[in-house]
């Protein structure tokens, strides 16, 4: 396992690139621990394979450089990296027993049969195939060979890293549910340093200690999942993360005050006078149902979603969902919405940006 750097990487698809848009992977550096469960989340085109790949060696940056631990690997290709791969779709020897998918890595590596044969059957047990251990990869589901491959992709104990390529794609709403359980659960008995793509915030937070959000070729934040709810750095991790996302109405804010559409609303603490495009920026559930107190909000509707709420609606001309406990009824003459002052993130250009000092 290794410690992974990413020192002022930059990619461009492109022989000249020039323009900022020609940059698939804008300048980025990173410190990934050893033995760290990370995800790189984003929606489709933001960078992540190209991230990936680049970590892998399937791709060459065209700035920086890649370290693993202290040993520079940015020239070296894919086999001198020491890693495992796990792709979106299945990669499986057809024609070989689930055992012997499982064993190859192992094989491969020359490792004594006893070995292997002990290895083999920790992961079928974490991955749930004993039972289909001598069966042909053959006419196995997709679920299920997507599950070979999550094994192989661990059964080898002595690999830098693994790196995941949105590897739930195939499986089942249900069974994905297990699986990104099992993930966590192998991390944790394992200790490999994991890297995981995906456009899914759920596998993100599930998964990761770490998450990384791209937008744009760029990372815009890299943090625990509490931190990227409870205080995002950019305004589109604040509406990524979180279901529904962050509310954003645009203000003017001056010392601890913010003005949104005539209306004034206690900030927590005071701000130096930012210029820009100001935004405000509230959790669903940070935002409460009023009457006659708080910014005017016109109910578009109302979704129930088991354990809590979600009011949809609009304030000023802004999408704006609260969301509410289930029990909680419904406030006779509801036209209005207060904010949680100790919750309201302040956003100039997109990017959070921090109180001249704290409350206390
Ligand atoms: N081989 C290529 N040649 C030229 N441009 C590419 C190539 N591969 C990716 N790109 C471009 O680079 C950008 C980043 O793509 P990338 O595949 O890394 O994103 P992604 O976040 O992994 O998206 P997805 O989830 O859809 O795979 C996109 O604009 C894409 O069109």
């Amino acid at each position: 396992m290794a410690r992974i750097t990413l020192d002022s990487l930059a990619h461009s698809y492109s022989p000249a690139p020039g323009a900022e848009g020609d940059w698939a992977l804008k300048p980025m550096s990173l410190t990934w621990r050893d033995g760290g469960a990370y995800a790189l989340l984003g929606s489709s085109g933001c960078g992540k394979t190209t991230l990936l790949n680049i970590i892998s060696g399937l791709l060459h940056p065209t700035r920086g450089r890649v370290l693993f631990g202290d040993r520079d690997v940015t020239d070296q290709p894919t086999a001198a990296r020491n890693i495992a791969q796990v792709f979106q779709f299945p990669v499986v020897y057809d024609t070989m027993t689930v055992r012997q998918n499982l064993a190859f890595p192992l094989r491969n590596r020359g490792l004594p049969a006893d070995r292997i044969a002990a290895r083999v059957d920790a992961v079928a047990r974490m991955i749930g195939m004993q039972d289909a251990l001598d069966r042909r990869a053959q006419g196995l589901t997709p679920d299920a060979k997507q599950k070979i491959s999550l094994g192989r992709g661990m059964v080898r104990q002595d690999v830098n890293a693994i790196l995941f390529d949105e590897p739930l794609t195939v499986i089942d709403p249900q069974m994905k549910w297990e699986l990104r359980t099992q993930l966590k659960a192998l991390h944790r008995e394992f200790g490999h340093t994991m890297i995981y793509v995906t456009h899914d915030q759920t596998e993100a937070l599930t998964f990761a200690d770490e998450v990384v959000v791209m937008s744009e070729g760029r990372v815009v934040q890299a943090g625990t999942p509490q931190s990227l709810f409870d205080a995002p750095a950019h305004t589109f991790v604040g509406y990524f993360i979180g279901s529904p996302g962050m509310n954003l109405l645009d203000a003017q804010v001056s010392g601890g005050t913010a003005l949104v559409a005539g209306t004034t609303i206690p900030l927590a603490a005071p701000y130096a006078a930012p210029k820009g495009r100001v935004q405000i920026g509230i959790r669903p559930d940070a935002a409460r149902p009023s009457a006659g107190e708080g910014l005017p909000f016109r109910l578009i509707r109302t979704e129930d979603v088991g354990h809590h709420r979600i009011l949809r609606g609009e304030v000023a001309g802004a999408p704006f969902n609260l969301v509410v406990p289930e029990d909680q009824p419904i406030l006779a003459g509801f036209d209005r919405v207060t904010l949680d002052p100790a919750r309201i993130g302040v956003f100039v250009d997109d990017w959070r940006i921090e109180p001249l000092e704290r409350a206390a």
